[in-house]
């Protein structure tokens, strides 16, 4: 059997008497394009936290490419190159879209702040940039305050930030939320474009994205794994469609 690229063992987490996470077994298989689905409150979103190091688990492990990273705070395991999509809203607010881009390849290569220097005194930067604004449709909004953005660029300026960590595993949180309809597309096909060498783990509320993205799908049902199998196996799971699909709530 292939050593996944990430898989957590007997995970459980519980905030006083309630269980968020319940024994969570799961694998990313390498080349992953897995999605995670489940109702609201399912416990994605503490999951996620246990996989990035936000929370630490009550119990269990999570394992980086066959090495246990669960000791190791969030900016180490993005050093090892489990990384999740940015929130732009925060640390990039005052940034344009360039210095962005240019303080966290300055972080990843230990340059840290340094990348207030012009950019072209920092060798390799500026190229890098050109790129990332290149292949994630941000050429013409490189001078923008990220914040400025459309929805749909500000999504996929989060997606550059992340593949500019150089990830082997990227969390996907929700790459399309807030996204107008006309504008999913073009996030959607720059996602579909991502290198296979990186493993992908979709969280949606999406299921066009989810069913058009990933080939395997898991479903989070209050905080334990109910179900999980290939694209068509879930879209014709009855038991899934009781507690997800067919239900009001999606999440
Ligand atoms: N810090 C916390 N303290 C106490 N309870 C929490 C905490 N974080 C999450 N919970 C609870 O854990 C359960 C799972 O929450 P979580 O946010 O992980 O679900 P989710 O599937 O991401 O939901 P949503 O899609 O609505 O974000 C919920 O019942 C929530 O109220």
């Amino acid at each position: 059997m292939t050593t996944p690229a990430l898989e957590t063992r007997d995970l459980n987490k519980t905030f006083g008497a309630l269980n968020a996470t319940t024994n969570v077994n799961f694998r990313l298989e390498p080349g992953a394009r897995h999605a995670l689905i489940g109702p609201n409150g399912a416990g994605k979103t503490t999951f996620i936290n246990l996989l990035t190091g936000v929370l630490q688990p009550s119990s269990g492990d999570v394992i980086l490419h066959g090495e246990s990273i669960i000791g190791l705070k969030r900016e180490r395991r993005v050093r090892k190159g489990l990384v999740r999509t940015f929130q732009i809203n925060q640390l990039f607010a005052g940034l344009t879209v360039i210095e962005s881009l240019a303080l966290v390849i300055s972080e990843r290569s230990g340059r840290g702040w340094n990348w207030l220097r012009p950019t072209h005194a920092v060798a390799g930067i500026e190229r890098e940039i050109a790129t990332l604004l290149k292949d994630f449709g941000l050429d013409g909004v490189g001078d923008e305050k990220c914040l400025a953005l459309p929805y749909g660029k500000q999504r996929l300026l989060e997606i550059a930030l992340a593949i500019a960590c150089r990830p082997r595993v990227l969390l996907l949180d929700e790459p399309a939320a807030g996204v107008p309809e006309a504008d999913r597309k073009e996030v959607m096909q720059h996602i579909s474009r991502l290198s296979s060498d990186v493993s992908i783990l979709l969280i949606e509320h999406d299921m066009d994205l989810v069913f058009n993205f990933a080939n395997r799908i898991s479903v989070l049902v209050a905080g334990a794994l109910f179900a999980e199998g290939s694209v068509d196996q879930i879209a014709r799971d009855q038991r899934v469609k009781e507690v997800y699909l067919g239900g009001a709530a999606h999440g």
